[in-house]
C-alpha cells in the first residue's frame, strides 16, 4: 500500500499485526483500513482474534510486530489521546449497578476530561431510549437497557471513532433498529467512523460500506462490501415493505427493481454506495419511497463469509482491496 492510501485510511491503519501470547500466536496477521466515514464491519467465527486487535488498537494489549495507527497516533505512545477521541462499547458493558444513568453518564464523562452538562445526558438518554427509565438504579435494568445505555456512554463524548464489540446483543427488534439509527445518524456526517464488531450479518448488510473477515488470526478479506459483492456476482438484494407504490422512474444508479409481493418490493442493488446500504436508504427516502421496513434477501454476504471462514489455509486468496 503506498504512503498516499495509508494516509487515506486516517482513523484506523493496522498492517500485518502478530501478537504472540505465551509463545503462541495469537494473531498472525491482521490488515484493517478504516477511513473517515466508514461504517466497517469487523467479522470472524469465535476466537478469531476480533477482540484481541480490538484491545490492541485501543492500545490495551502489547503487540508483537506490525504497525498500528489510530487517528494519526500510535495506541501504544498516545492511550490518552486515543481513549479520549474513541468511543468505545466493549463486549461486557461493567456499571455501577447503584447509580443512576444521568450520574454514570456525568461521572464517566468527567473521566475523559469531557463534562457533559444536564442537557446533553438528558438528550442522550432520550436518544438511546432510556429517558424514562433515568430515575431508576442501573442494577434493575434489564440486558437490553444496560446495551442502550452503553452505547450512550460510547457516545456520551463526542467521539471521532466509534468501536463497538456485538452492539446489538440481547436487544429486542425495537432496540437493534433504534441502535441501527443511531449508528446511522453518528456516521452520517461522512467524517465520524464505526467499526462494529459482530456476529450478525444483516446488521453488516444494513450498515456497512467496507468489511474485514478474520479467520485464525489472520485477515482474510478485505474491502467495500459493495465492491466484494459485485465481484461475487448478482450484487445485493433485499425486500423493503413499502407504504405505497414508489416512483420507479428515478432510482438511483446501481438499483433495479427485481419484483413484487403485495405491499414488499424486491430491491437488487448492484454496487452499495460507498457510504454503505444505509446512504441508500435515505436516498431513496429523499425520492418520496415510504420505507417501513427492509430485509435483506441476500445471503450474498453469508456465502463471503462462509468462504473465507472456517479453516486456517495459509495458500488460501487473500485480498485487500
Ligand atoms: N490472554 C490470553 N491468553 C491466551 N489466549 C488468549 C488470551 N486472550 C485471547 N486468547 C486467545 O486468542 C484467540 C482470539 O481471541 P479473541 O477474544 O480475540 O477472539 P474473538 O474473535 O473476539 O472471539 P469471539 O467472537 O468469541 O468474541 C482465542 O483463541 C483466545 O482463546
Amino acid at each position: 500500500m503506498s504512503n498516499f492510501q495509508r494516509e487515506a485510511y486516517a482513523m484506523i491503519n493496522i498492517e500485518n499485526l502478530r501478537l504472540p501470547i505465551e509463545g503462541k500466536e495469537i494473531l498472525k496477521g491482521i490488515d484493517l483500513h478504516l477511513r473517515p466515514g466508514d461504517t466497517y464491519g469487523l467479522l470472524g467465527p469465535n476466537g478469531a482474534g476480533k477482540s484481541t486487535t480490538i484491545f490492541a488498537l485501543l492500545g490495551l494489549r502489547a503487540f508483537g510486530s506490525g504497525r498500528i495507527s489510530v487517528l494519526g497516533g500510535n495506541p501504544a505512545d498516545d492511550a490518552v489521546f486515543i481513549r479520549r477521541s474513541v468511543g468505545v462499547m466493549p463486549e461486557k458493558a461493567g456499571f455501577y449497578d447503584w447509580m443512576i444513568a444521568p450520574d454514570y453518564l456525568k461521572w464517566y464523562g468527567g473521566l475523559y476530561d469531557f463534562a457533559p452538562t444536564k442537557q446533553d445526558v438528558a438528550k442522550m438518554l432520550e436518544k438511546v431510549g432510556l429517558g424514562a427509565e433515568a430515575h431508576r438504579p442501573i442494577g434493575t435494568y434489564s440486558r437490553g437497557m444496560k446495551q442502550r445505555l452503553a452505547v450512550a456512554r460510547a457516545l456520551i463524548s463526542r467521539p471521532k471513532l466509534l468501536i463497538l464489540d456485538e452492539p446489538t446483543n440481547g436487544l429486542d427488534p425495537k432496540g437493534r433498529r433504534e441502535i441501527h439509527d443511531l449508528l446511522v445518524e453518528f456516521a452520517s456526517d461522512g467524517k465520524a467512523g464505526v467499526l462494529l464488531c459482530t456476529h450478525l450479518l444483516d446488521d453488516v448488510d444494513r450498515l456497512c460500506n467496507r468489511i474485514g473477515i478474520i479467520d485464525n488470526g489472520r485477515t482474510r478479506l478485505e474491502g467495500s462490501l459493495g465492491d466484494l459483492l459485485a465481484e461475487q456476482g448478482g450484487g445485493q438484494r433485499y425486500r423493503l415493505r413499502l407504504e405505497s407504490a414508489p416512483d420507479t422512474t428515478n432510482l438511483p444508479a446501481g438499483v433495479a427493481i427485481a419484483g413484487r409481493e403485495g405491499g414488499w418490493w424486491y430491491v437488487q442493488v448492484q454496487a452499495a454506495p460507498s457510504g454503505g446500504p444505509s446512504t441508500l436508504w435515505h436516498e431513496l427516502w429523499r425520492r418520496d419511497w415510504k420505507i417501513l421496513e427492509i430485509r435483506s434477501e441476500a445471503s450474498s454476504l453469508e456465502e463471503l463469509y462462509m468462504s473465507h471462514t472456517g479453516q486456517d489455509r495459509p495458500h488460501a486468496q487473500e485480498a485487500v482491496l
